[in-house]
């Protein structure tokens, strides 16, 4: 049978009643509705272009028409008072952000992409270790744009700074007194693996090394508590769990007790205590607004704050519930076929230890997701040989666990 034909009806294959009674109780079913989905499609890759929320759609045309087409340079200082002013917009986007990940609202600063946030809070790190602390560490199978950010800095500071690559589960091992601060990914992009920011938080902090944490895979996908684990600095995406839309501005967090000391390495105006003021001389302006520097992208702003309006009402503990809850569903379904389909999980059983997404290595990884996407069954292939499924509890039911976990076995069945 040619492989697109093999899932034809998966979004309509009927669904046992115990997974339909779990959708029943489910206290975040009626999210789904806040999303525009294709039909036809199950989608397990928000984990990497989150979906597209209603209000997102709403708010695009209502910022290009009315605030650029109508009142034009006026939305820059328009409506300040009730909140609606674009000058502020990344402040107000900030606020809803430090809900999300422990922070307080003047330790978020939004714009930009993550790999230029993560050069920004590596510079405030490094600036603020003792001098003699010249290593920033980090693991050796860090997300790439970590990787080239951190050596591209060490390489424009020179003076004998210098990045350490170890395996993750080393990092405390090498937390010496040379070390500066250590990068970490808390949920590896292939694997799902959750790393406990917490625990490491507390060893880097004992042995006087800062923290930088990338929350690309976290933020939004369950509760991240920067300030209770002493994280020093962090950031993370917008178009991932965010659903912030394609390259939706970044976020950094900068704890307070850094503010004051931290250099500010890409200092802009619009990071100024007053930028209309026009001075000759850069004054940061109060918290981690510092940290913005040019002029904030308002269309991709204002997408990302009506995205964000979604997590509103949602209690980020029932999120984290259902996410694995998900998770562990699928990878039940998948459990007892795996080993006959050449399927190898990788992604951790322990729920602390896993994000909201699940792994397996396939010897034909590639081609595999290429028929599964073709089929309408939309994960990812990752190098060099692992097949990803992504959930987000805001949007998928249970029954799309299900007919994505008997889509995959049909696939595989296929092919064999
Ligand atoms: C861990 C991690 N960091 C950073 C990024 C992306 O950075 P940027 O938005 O700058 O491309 C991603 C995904 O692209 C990621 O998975
Ligand atoms: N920004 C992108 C642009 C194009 C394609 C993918 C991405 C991703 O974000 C990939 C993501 N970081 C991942 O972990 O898969």
């Amino acid at each position: 049978m040619p492989t697109q034909t093999v899932l034809a009806d998966l979004t309509t294959l009927p669904v046992p009643a115990d997974v339909l009674a779990l959708d029943a109780r489910d206290p975040l079913a009626h999210k789904r509705d806040e999303f525009l989905l294709p039909d036809g499609v199950i989608y397990l890759d928000g984990n990497s272009l989150g979906a597209l929320s209603r209000r997102v759609v709403q708010r695009v045309r209502h910022v290009t028409e009315e605030e650029w087409g109508r009142a034009l340079i006026g939305s820059w200082t328009l409506g300040a008072q009730e909140g609606r002013d674009w000058m502020a917009l990344p402040d107000r986007v900030a606020a809803k952000i430090a809900r999300l990940i422990g922070a307080q609202p003047d330790e978020v600063a939004v714009g930009d992409s993550t790999s230029v946030n993560t050069f920004k809070v590596l510079a405030a790190a490094l600036g603020v270790a003792a001098p003699e602390r010249r290593v920033l560490l980090t693991d050796a199978d860090n997300f790439p744009t970590d990787l080239y950010v951190a050596q591209g800095l060490t390489a424009l500071l020179g003076g004998g700074y210098e990045l350490r690559r170890v395996p993750a589960d080393e990092v405390a091992a090498h937390l010496r007194p040379d070390v500066a601060a250590v990068l970490l990914t808390q949920v590896d992009y292939r694997t799902g693996r959750c790393l406990d920011l917490a625990a490491i938080s507390a060893q880097a902090r004992a042995a006087g090394v800062l923290t930088i944490w990338d929350l690309a895979h976290s933020a939004g996908a369950f509760p991240v508590d920067l300030n209770g684990a002493g994280a020093d600095f962090a950031v993370g995406c917008g178009y991932k769990y965010l659903n912030g839309g394609p390259g939706a501005p970044a976020f950094l967090f900068a704890a307070r007790r850094w503010h004051a000391a931290a250099p500010v390495a890409l200092s802009g105006w619009m990071g100024h205590a007053d930028p209309f003021e026009m001075a000759r001389d850069y004054v940061p302006a109060p918290g981690a607004r510092r940290f913005v520097t040019g002029t904030p992208m308002v269309l991709s702003l204002s997408a990302l704050d009506a995205a964000l309006d979604a997590f509103a009402d949602v209690d980020l503990h029932a999120l984290r519930v259902k996410s694995l809850a998900l998770t562990d569903m699928f990878m039940a379904l998948l459990d007892p076929v795996a080993e006959r389909l050449a399927l190898t999980l990788v992604t951790p059983r322990e729920p602390a230890q896993r994000g909201s997404q699940v792994s397996y290595r396939h010897p034909q990884a590639r081609e595999v997701m290429a028929d599964l996407i073709a089929a309408g069954l939309v994960g990812d292939f990752r190098t060099p040989d692992i097949l990803r499924f992504g959930f987000t509890p805001l949007y998928h039911s249970f029954a799309d666990v299900y007919r994505a976990a008997r889509g995959v076995q049909a696939m595989l069945e296929a092919r064999a």
